[in-house]
């Protein structure tokens, strides 16, 4: 039986790079992790072991380090999109370049309303993330967060599902509604204020989900992905995890206690794990 190399692609996970933009009047903190992985004409790496065609992985560490001083100075896309075009067009052997950035965010501090000049809050669990994958000239952005944590304490309920022998479930129509959402979305367009973008399709997720009067977490999920599609033109489809953060009311009846739907426990696992993408219905534009 002959037994063929199907696929194969090499990299550096988790160059980890933090930058400071000096500001006339302040400095911007930027903390990052990029992964750079590289697909393209390296089998002999791997059948014979020679490595002639192969740009080391440290290499490619230390060309992320050097290329940040000068292409590092506004979105994650802007340097993703220039270091993926960097190792493709100086490295015929590769035909494709993927690069995977997550961004710490970090806020200035601000004392009576004003933004201090160089000192900073992480941005808590919150992530933005960014996946440039480059092929020849074609490329693919998306764009995300993830580590999003985000609750509200009523316009939630979970009511009229099956009931079997099985379920304990009590339907509810005023339920905490927590969950920590990842989300994730793709780009139509390379040219774009991307750091723009984001803060818009930030605050749409979160407005939307604020507002929403929800009977599943399913259907706050479609309202999410849906006002990000319309309210974004240069969005062609966003995907979204919302894993379910149960905090369930505590039975307060054993100390001859009502629970108010004020008191409850909040239970990390087992999870409810719901996920969908919203995407535009092709062939029916107008
Ligand atoms: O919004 C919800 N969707 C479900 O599918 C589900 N299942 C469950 O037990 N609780 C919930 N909540």
């Amino acid at each position: 039986m002959k037994l063929i190399l199907k696929k194969n692609a090499y990299g550096k996970n988790a160059v980890n790079l933090s930058k400071i933009i000096r500001h006339p009047t302040y400095h911007e903190f930027r903390q990052i992790s990029v992964n750079v992985s590289l697909q393209g004409d390296f089998e002999t790496a791997h059948t014979l072991g020679d490595n002639s065609k192969i740009l080391p992985t440290d290499t490619q560490k230390n060309t992320v380090y050097a290329l940040a001083q000068a292409h590092f100075v506004d979105s994650i896309e802007n340097f993703g999109l220039y270091l993926a075009n960097y190792f493709i067009t100086n490295n015929p052997q590769v035909t494709q370049a993927t690069i995977d950035i997550v961004e710490h965010p970090y806020r200035r501090m601000t004392f009576d309303g004003e933004p201090h000049h160089h000192a900073y809050l992480g941005g808590g669990s919150e992530k933005y993330t960014t996946t440039i994958v480059q092929t020849g000239s074609r490329i693919v952005i998306s764009s995300g967060i993830k580590d999003l944590l985000i609750l509200k304490t009523t316009d939630s309920g979970f009511e009229g599902y099956i009931k079997d022998q099985y379920t304990t479930l009590k339907e509810t129509a005023d339920r905490i509604f927590a969950t920590q959402c990842e989300a994730t979305w793709t780009y139509a367009t390379q040219k774009l204020d991307f750091t723009a973008a984001f803060a818009k399709i930030r605050e749409t997720l979160l407005k939307t989900f604020a507002h929403h009067k929800s009977l599943s977490v399913q259907q706050t999920l479609l309202a999410m992905g849906s006002a990000v599609l319309e309210e974004n033109e240069a969005v062609s489809e966003i995907s979204l995890i919302m894993p379910n953060k149960h905090h369930i009311p505590f039975n307060l009846e054993q100390f001859g206690l009502d629970n108010n739907n004020d008191i409850f426990i909040a239970t990390d696992e087992p999870y409810g794990y719901i996920t969908g993408t919203v995407t535009r219905e092709q062939g029916n534009e107008e």
